[in-house]
This record gives structure tokens, sequence and C-alpha cells, in this order.
């Protein structure tokens, strides 16, 4: 693995796997890359590993849970050659989150302004000055009126679409190069949800930088991605781009979930569940993978 600075991918994963302590694999060699400007959509049902990628792209997994084999690379830098703290600080430089749950991922106790320019500062060393025009030029361009008014305002003073909207001028603020979007409509009410996700897709536009976008919703995957990575219990099940997804689906899981999604505007046939058969035949497939995996000692 060598590292290619020159045409770097914005974020590489190479075979990556993710276990708990006494072994049991949470993700299965996952590999994925995402361009600069690129949107790439994680999609699989709940478990499938979605969030723990981002999670181990940011350096936030959770305690006990570890990385056992694979690489991630940011901009061609090796992340997990990189001590703690310098592996922190590039993260913390180059990335940002935007959460699922805009209320819990803000600070209940202190006012929104700082909260959306204190890293601008501590991070990124802007002066005060340059960090307050930044957010207020942000929070304007996410529909927020009065963004004086708000910056001075508590988390819980303000409606959950709101909340998210700051969630994701803060993000955007500081033009980092890759922002893991992590289920970040499933909290919000449908008209909201719709007004986020145009949101972001504009964002992201605008701003050239790649987005890891975690859903488990296949009309979303539809609406915000050039490409998508199918998971299924930690594997990767298919990546491609997401209109030959959508066209021409090679594996049955992904048809599957095709078809189970709702599609507005067309009355096509009823939706249909995801197979147990197929369910079933995954699942085989990841214990046949794990016994494989035991056995070679990862390899
Ligand atoms: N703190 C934890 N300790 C142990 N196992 C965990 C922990 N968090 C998640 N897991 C397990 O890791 C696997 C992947 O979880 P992850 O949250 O990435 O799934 P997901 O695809 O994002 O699902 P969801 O859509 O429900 O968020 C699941 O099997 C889950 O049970």
């Amino acid at each position: 693995m060598t590292m290619t600075t020159a045409h770097a991918h914005t974020l590489d994963i190479i075979n990556l796997n993710i276990a708990l302590p006494r072994g049991q694999r949470l993700l299965r060699n996952v590999s994925l890359q995402l361009e600069p400007g690129e949107v790439r959509a994680l999609v699989g049902e709940s478990g499938a590993g979605k969030s723990m990628i981002g999670k181990a792209v940011l350096g936030i997994l959770p305690h006990r849970i570890k990385r056992t084999e694979g690489e991630i690379l940011l901009e061609g830098a090796h992340l997990n050659a990189m001590t703690p703290a310098t592996r922190r600080s590039t993260v913390a430089k180059m990335s940002a989150l935007i959460p699922q749950d805009p209320l819990t991922a803000l600070n209940p106790v202190r006012k929104i302004g700082p909260q959306i320019t204190d890293p601008l500062t501590r991070i990124h060393g802007w002066s005060h000055q340059r960090a307050l025009a930044r957010a207020r030029e942000l929070l304007d361009r996410v529909h927020i009126r009065a963004p004086d008014r708000v910056m001075h305002s508590y988390p819980h003073e303000l409606s959950g679409g709101m909340r998210q909207r700051i969630l994701i001028a803060a993000a955007f603020a500081p033009s980092p190069r890759l922002i893991v979007a992590d289920e970040p409509t499933t909290a919000l009410d449908v008209t909201v949800q719709k007004q986020i996700l145009r949101l972001i897709r504009e964002l992201q536009r605008e701003t050239g930088t790649a987005v890891l976008f975690v859903t488990h919703d296949m009309g979303v995957v539809a609406k915000i991605s050039q490409k998508v990575t199918v998971l299924f219990a930690g594997r990767v099940i298919e990546d491609a781009a997401t209109r030959t997804v959508f066209e021409n689906p090679a594996h049955p899981y992904t048809q599957a979930l095709i078809a189970a999604t709702p599609t507005p505007n067309v009355s096509a046939e009823p939706f249909q569940p995801v197979p147990a058969a197929l369910i079933t035949e995954l699942h085989r497939e990841t214990l046949a993978a794990d016994a494989l995996y035991a056995q070679r000692g990862r390899r």
C-alpha cells in the first residue's frame, strides 16, 4: 500500500475490519473510495455497519471496538500510521460530521454562536472576527433568519429543523475536504427532511466537499449520491454508480432493497419486503466468511 499523494482519493478505505474485543467482526473487509466533490451513500438495514464506517473514519469508534485490519487514508495520508494526537488534529482539520440527532449533538448549556465559532478558532486557527463573519454567512446560507439572535440562543429554544440547519452550517463553515453525514434527516419530520436534504446537496455542490452519506433509505440514495456502497452485516454487497445501481442492480439484495423502497409518483407494484430466504442466505455467507477469516488467522 503506497502513498499516492499526487492523485489521492479524498477518502480511501482499504480492507477495513472492525471487531469487538472477543473477535466478533462488525466490519468485514470493507473497501471504498470517495473522490473530491463526490457524494457516496452508505446504505443498508439497521446494524449493517454504516455508522461504524463513519466512526472509524472520524476516529470516534465506541470504547472496546477496534480496527483489527485495514487502512484509512484521508487525501493519501495514512490515518492509522499517525500518533493519536496527530490523527485527531488531522481529522478535525480535514473533516466534519453532520450527526443524526441535532439535539444531543449540541451542548445544551452553551449558546449556539460559540458552538459554531469555537472549532473555527481552536482547530482552524481563525481570528474570532473571521469565525463570527463565517458563522453569520453560513447561517444565512442555511436560511436562518436573524443569525445574530440565533447565535445568542440556546439549543432548546430552537426547532429540530433549525438545530440541524445549524449543524450543517457548522460542518461546512471551515470548508472541510470530507463530511460524514450520519442519517442527518432521520430524526426530523418528513417535510423538514426534504429541506435538509436539499440544503446538504446545494452546499455540497457549492463547496465541492466530498460527503459520505449514511442512510437506510434508497429514496435518499437516489436524491443525493453519485456512488453507493450497499452493506449487509458489515460486508460490502455492492459498490457502483448510483444510476447503475437503480437501473441495473447487480446483487439480489440490492434489488430487494430497491423493491422495498416506496417510489413517489410511480404507481408501480406494492413494495416488497426483503425476502427472508435472501437474508438467511446472506447470514450463512457471512458466517462462512468469518470462519474462513478466523482460519487464516486474519490472513
Ligand atoms: N457500542 C457498541 N458496542 C457493541 N456493538 C455495537 C456498538 N455500536 C454498534 N454495535 C454493533 O455494530 C454493528 C454495526 O452498527 P452500526 O451502528 O454501524 O449500524 P448501522 O448500519 O449504522 O445501523 P443503524 O441504521 O441502526 O444506525 C451492529 O451489529 C451493532 O449492533
